[in-house]
């Protein structure tokens, strides 16, 4: 446990009557690239300004590399931070914007900063004031991934981006992680968190719903089963995990399988099976069916 690098302990944040974050309890280690989701209002913003020591927790306790979040002086010099909504200082150009934020971070590669404007293809000559949302972003993203900074924080960071920033994003986020840095990455786009991170945590109105890597988010959900056969077809009814079972054609069944498939397997052997296909859900899937369910409970 001790190579936390970002910890939440019962962390609790109370506007009135509104919890807005619950007693949450994370801890996110070092090299980990750690995804942090929920629908809007969960409540992922007020932790991380809690992470960043911009909001004072009801309760409990946030740390960075192991400094208290509310020591923001000590704690800042371990992070590098990208906010949902980049603002810049208008009058100063790309390169001016990069310049000033190196010298005031916890130190930066400017070698791999160079490599970054390229990567990006970010005209570093122009004003901020002239620059759409998704060249703010990349600006912020450039000195973000270019500092030493051993936990990285990102909130929405790639809204603006377009697929091929988006690319350029998720394997500057693998390069960071090779390079021993931590990734805390919020983020709506459900692909790029399946494909970038090695856990995630999922949080609902306040309170940590799930910490689990995508692979055993996958095991808890369920999959969607195509069975072609000749002659009679399977008996699927009362199966244990066999749910939402339709004919798929004249010879051919599907149906939705949750928790260990040996019932089911059972089931088909009894039939003359010619094709079975299993598609695992993906996270987008998971997440819809997550809340679907929790709405519905
Ligand atoms: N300063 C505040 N005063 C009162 N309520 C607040 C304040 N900040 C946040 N909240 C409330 O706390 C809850 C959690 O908000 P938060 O912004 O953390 O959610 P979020 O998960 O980041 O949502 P989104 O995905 O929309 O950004 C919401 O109900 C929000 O209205």
């Amino acid at each position: 446990m001790s190579d936390s690098v970002l910890r939440t302990v019962s962390l609790t944040k109370r506007y009135g009557r509104l919890t807005a974050v619950d007693d949450l309890t994370l801890d996110v280690e070092a090299g980990e690239v750690f995804g942090f989701l929920g629908p809007n209002g969960a409540g992922k913003s007020t932790t991380i300004r809690m992470l960043l020591g911009q909001v004072r927790p009801t309760a409990g306790r946030a740390t960075v590399a192991g400094i208290d979040a509310a020591d923001v002086a000590r704690a800042h010099r371990n992070l590098a931070y990208v906010p949902a909504d980049v603002a810049l200082w208008p009058q100063l150009t790309g390169a001016e914007i990069l310049h000033l934020l190196a010298r005031t971070g916890p130190g930066t590669d400017v070698a791999y900063r160079d490599e970054l404007v390229e990567r990006f293809d970010l005209d570093t000559s122009r004003r901020a004031r002239t620059y759409s949302t998704g060249n703010r972003q990349k600006v912020a993203l450039v000195a973000a991934f270019a500092t030493r900074a051993p936990v990285l924080i990102l909130d929405e960071p790639t809204s603006g981006l377009d697929p091929l920033m988006e690319r350029e994003f998720r394997a500057a986020v693998i390069r960071a992680r090779d390079r021993g840095q931590t990734v805390f990455l919020s983020s709506h786009q459900l692909a790029e968190v399946e494909a970038v991170c090695d856990r995630v945590a999922i949080l609902r109105a306040g309170r940590l719903a799930e910490v689990a890597s995508v692979p055993q988010l996958r095991a808890l959900h369920r999959a969607e089963v195509t069975v072609t056969y000749t002659g009679a077809p399977p008996d699927l009814t009362d199966v244990a995990g066999v749910d939402a079972i339709a004919a798929d054609g004249d010879c051919g069944v599907r149906f939705a399988l949750s928790g260990p498939p040996a019932p089911a397997l059972r089931a088909l052997a009894r039939a003359e099976v010619t094709a079975l296909a299993v598609r695992e859900p993906s996270l987008e899937e998971i997440f819809l069916d997550y809340y679907g369910a929790e709405h519905a409970g």
